[in-house]
């Protein structure tokens, strides 16, 4: 089947490559020249596990292009995918600017029928509003009949990092659709990725929208009550890796999403909680569970800062180390990253900070290159050090060489914002190190 997709971010990018890579005829259009031209070349402007490799094998294969003109890509396509960002508004609201602009655009190209298919994170009822820009685009009554085209909801689930794997093996599908006729050329489209006992859950329109901001605000929560557990932990003694094991082991908990940290970051938790927020006050509905999961989740990113200012009080010029920039492991990216609040806090501190990641490098030094010294290795930031926090848990620093850190550190202190050390083991080594929820009472936090 032939479909273009409209934005060639994390999504749109992925989405494509994935259905070219089941056979489908695929154009991906962005309005960034400098984006297309990168992908035209194939290579990719970002870093996703495994998706340069096959996007330059469909780009070869000929069932994936590029282009910056709309109607080009939507020449022969039957399916256009909105994938365009919805960034939170000023009041916490999705802005939904790109997504109806790009539905104008679409409506003003239509040259034959066309199935519009919303794959950005979009409140409910955002497919009506994408019906009503199109119709208005058209000059075709509101509610009346017609056969131009129709509006699909179908969010997405991938995850950073592992991005083409969820695409291209998802633990189910969701699409809501009004028409009976539409659904089943979405379930002929999405018939290569449900082989093997992947569903598509078809349902209506509203509750396909809802059901994306449910997904993610629940793992949210489940981020921030791990992480209220493991406060409960470190000031009563017990260990919060002991306490994930025996809660996640009920099948009904489930081990996943359920590690203590410096709290989520990345482009969607925050905003989709923010908006989820912002869509049950707008129906009247009070989200104060939500709230109090951004509230515990601020209050995470603080802990490195809290604990390095426990241990140097009103202290200054400290050099601190960091490893890890970006919001999670495998990505290049840093938005709303733990790290950047250790980060900047470091620097209005007046402490010096030197860090590592391996794919962020990039992205972190087009923010703070001048203000931050970078290095080519993890140990080449340890020099003189007086703290090393770990933020990002790649697996590059999962077994470092203890010695040579020791060594190499003005003062031991390793702060692991990750849990990917034992602070019994490193005590031992004659490292001092404060986890998330370890039991460290005794270190008064
Ligand atoms: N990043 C993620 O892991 C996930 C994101 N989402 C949702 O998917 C949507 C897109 O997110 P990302 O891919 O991360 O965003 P992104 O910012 O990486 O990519 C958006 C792309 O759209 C392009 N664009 C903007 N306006 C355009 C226009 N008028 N015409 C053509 N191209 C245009 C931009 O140049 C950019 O390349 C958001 O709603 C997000 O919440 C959903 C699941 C996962
Ligand atoms: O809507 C979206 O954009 C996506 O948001 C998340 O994906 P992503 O943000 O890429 O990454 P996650 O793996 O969910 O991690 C988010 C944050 O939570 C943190 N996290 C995750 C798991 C955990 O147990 N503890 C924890 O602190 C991570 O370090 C990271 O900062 C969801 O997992 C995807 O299903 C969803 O499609």
């Amino acid at each position: 089947m032939k479909l273009c997709v409209v934005g060639s971010g994390y999504v749109g990018l992925v989405t494509a490559v994935g259905f070219a890579e089941m056979g489908h005829d695929v154009v991906g259009v962005d309005n960034d020249v400098r984006k297309v031209e990168s992908l035209s070349a194939g290579r990719s402007p970002i870093y996703e596990p495994g998706l340069e490799e096959l996007l330059l094998r469909n780009m070869e294969g000929g069932r994936l292009s590029f282009t910056t003109d709309l109607a080009q890509g939507m020449a022969e396509s039957l399916f256009c995918f909105i994938a365009v960002g919805t960034p939170n508004a000023d009041d916490g609201s999705a802005d939904l600017g790109a997504v109806l602009a790009v539905a104008r655009q679409i409506a003003r190209s239509l040259s034959g029928y066309r199935v519009v298919v919303v794959k950005s994170t979009v409140p409910v009822g955002t497919s009506k509003k994408v019906d009503q820009v199109m119709r208005e685009e058209l000059g075709l009554a509101p509610g009346v009949p017609q056969e131009r085209f129709d509006v699909v909801s179908n969010p997405e689930f991938l995850k950073e990092g592992s991005a083409l794997e969820d695409v291209l093996r998802p633990d189910r599908v969701v699409v809501g659709v009004d028409n009976p006729r539409v659904a089943e050329l979405m379930k002929e489209l999405y018939a290569p990725f449900t082989r093997n006992g992947h569903p598509v859950y078809l349902m209506d329109v509203a509750s396909a929208e809802l059901t994306k901001y449910a997904a993610n605000a629940f793992l949210a929560t489940k981020i921030s009550f791990i992480n209220k557990m493991a406060e409960l932990c470190d000031a009563s003694g017990a260990d919060i890796m002991n306490v994930r094991l025996g809660m996640g082991s009920d099948r009904r908990i489930g081990m996943p999403f359920l590690y203590a940290g410096v709290g989520y970051g990345g482009s969607c938790f925050p905003k989709d909680v923010k908006a989820l927020i912002h869509t049950g006050e707008a129906l009247g509905i009070p989200m104060g569970i939500l709230k109090e999961v951004e509230a515990i989740n601020a209050r995470q990113k603080e802990i490195p800062l809290d604990i390095i200012d426990r241990l140097h009080p009103g202290g200054t010029d400290l050099k601190v180390a960091i490893w890890g920039g970006a919001f999670k492991a495998e990505t290049d990216d840093i938005r709303e990253a733990s790290a950047l609040v250790t980060l900047e806090g470091c620097l209005a501190r007046g402490h010096r900070v030197a860090l590592y990641d391996p794919e962020a490098m990039v992205n972190l030094k087009a923010r703070y290159d001048g203000r931050v010294t970078f290095g080519k290795e993890p140990y080449e930031v340890l020099s003189g050090a007086d703290v090393l926090c770990l933020l990002t848990e790649w697996r590059v620093f999962r077994t470092p060489d203890w010695d040579r850190v020791k060594k190499l550190m003005r003062r031991a202190v390793v702060i692991d914002g990750r849990n990917q050390y034992d602070p019994r083991d490193l005590s031992a080594r004659g490292i001092e190190c404060y986890g998330i929820g370890r039991g460290l009472k005794s270190s008064s936090r």
